[in-house]
């Protein structure tokens, strides 16, 4: 079945946007639609991960103004912004984003608890790193309404957005959603759906190798950081990226790799272990490197 996305909601963002999931990427899509203009509600699990959500989307939205990167006034900004813990608050919402953890099964049953929830000419993003959105979709009542709309993290800095269209997508989608990420005032580049699309599976290879590296003894953590950083001037280097990352959230997507590229996706040692230790990076004060 065709959708037909109304004028507003091809020319910017929609007016009204869902979120499903309010971590740390839900809490960052949830900015970006905010100081786009648009009316955001996030839902998540219970009322205290609520509660975290509201706090994060507070701090980073009270952060941007302090950088002067957005001029709207923190009151006027919460006053278009709602948490919830019901799928039914995503009523009237012209499009609902996907953040629920990077697992198949989980995002499953979150993508038909949307569908359950939305109105019948909604469109739903999945934020998934590297999952088919083919399958994904595959779930769905109506799985022409699907596409992914791959963020960065931190969403506030990051100026990139990866819109993945499997072969189930609706024809309209691909202008729609560029034309939301333009709205958003980022970039968009649109990927065939393939495992880790065209970003995670770069980004992802190159975190193995660094960690491999960093097994086998060949430099500090600092040093191989410094030599991406320095050397081929990326704003941050693979494991410090890892940390921004979490561990536990590469350690998923390079699972996934593994199993749908082959070997040289397979997970170091380290990167268990780390795991398996709570060293999740930033989130959790250790990762690569140690923070208070
Ligand atoms: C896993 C996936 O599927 C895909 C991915 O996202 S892979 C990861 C991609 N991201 C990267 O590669 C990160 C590259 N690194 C960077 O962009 C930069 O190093 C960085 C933005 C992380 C830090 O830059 P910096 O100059 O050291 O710090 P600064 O700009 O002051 O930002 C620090 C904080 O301000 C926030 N911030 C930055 N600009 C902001 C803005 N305009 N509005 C609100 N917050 C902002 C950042 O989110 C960060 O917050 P946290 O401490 O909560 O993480
Ligand atoms: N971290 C990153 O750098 C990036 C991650 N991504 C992708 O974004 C997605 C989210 O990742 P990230 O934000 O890091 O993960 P987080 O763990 O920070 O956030 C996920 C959030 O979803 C909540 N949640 C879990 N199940 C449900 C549900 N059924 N309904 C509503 N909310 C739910 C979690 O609550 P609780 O904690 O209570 O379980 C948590 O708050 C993943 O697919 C990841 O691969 C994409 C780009 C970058």
């Amino acid at each position: 079945m065709t959708i037909s996305p109304s004028a507003a909601e091809t020319a910017a963002v929609p007016s009204k946007v869902g979120v499903l999931g309010g971590g740390r990427m839900g809490a960052g899509i949830a900015h970006a639609f905010l100081v786009s203009g648009a009316a955001v509600t996030v839902v998540e699990r219970d009322a205290a991960a609520a509660a975290a959500a509201l706090d994060r989307v507070t701090a980073t939205l009270a952060k941007a103004i302090e950088k002067a990167a957005v001029t709207e006034n923190l009151d006027s900004l919460l006053s278009r912004f709602a948490v919830s813990t019901d799928a039914v608050d995503f009523g009237g919402a012209g499009l609902v984003v996907e953040a629920v953890p990077e697992d198949f099964k989980l995002k499953q049953s979150a993508l038909l608890n949307v569908e359950r929830n939305i109105a019948s000419d909604a469109w739903i993003a999945t934020n998934t790193s590297s999952l088919s959105v083919t399958e994904l979709a595959a779930t769905l009542g109506r799985p022409e309404r699907l596409c992914g709309l791959h963020f960065f993290n931190p969403v506030p800095a990051s100026t990139l957005v990866e819109v993945v269209l499997g072969p189930q997508s609706a024809p309209e989608l691909a202008d729609a959603a560029t034309s939301w990420v333009r709205g958003l005032g980022k970039t968009p580049i649109v990927v065939n759906d393939a495992p880790g699309f065209a970003s995670s599976r770069l980004g992802v290879a190159i975190a193995l190798e660094a960690m491999r590296m960093l097994e086998g003894g060949v430099a500090s953590a600092q040093d191989i950081d410094a030599a991406m950083e320095l050397g081929y001037r990326h704003a941050s280097g693979p494991l410090r990226t890892t940390d921004i990352v979490g561990l536990d959230v590469r350690l998923g997507i390079a699972e996934y790799l593994h199993e749908t590229l082959g070997e040289r996706f397979a997970p170091p040692r380290i990167l268990r272990d780390m795991v398996a230790r709570g060293e999740l990076g930033r989130k959790s004060g250790k990762g690569f490197y140690e923070y208070s």
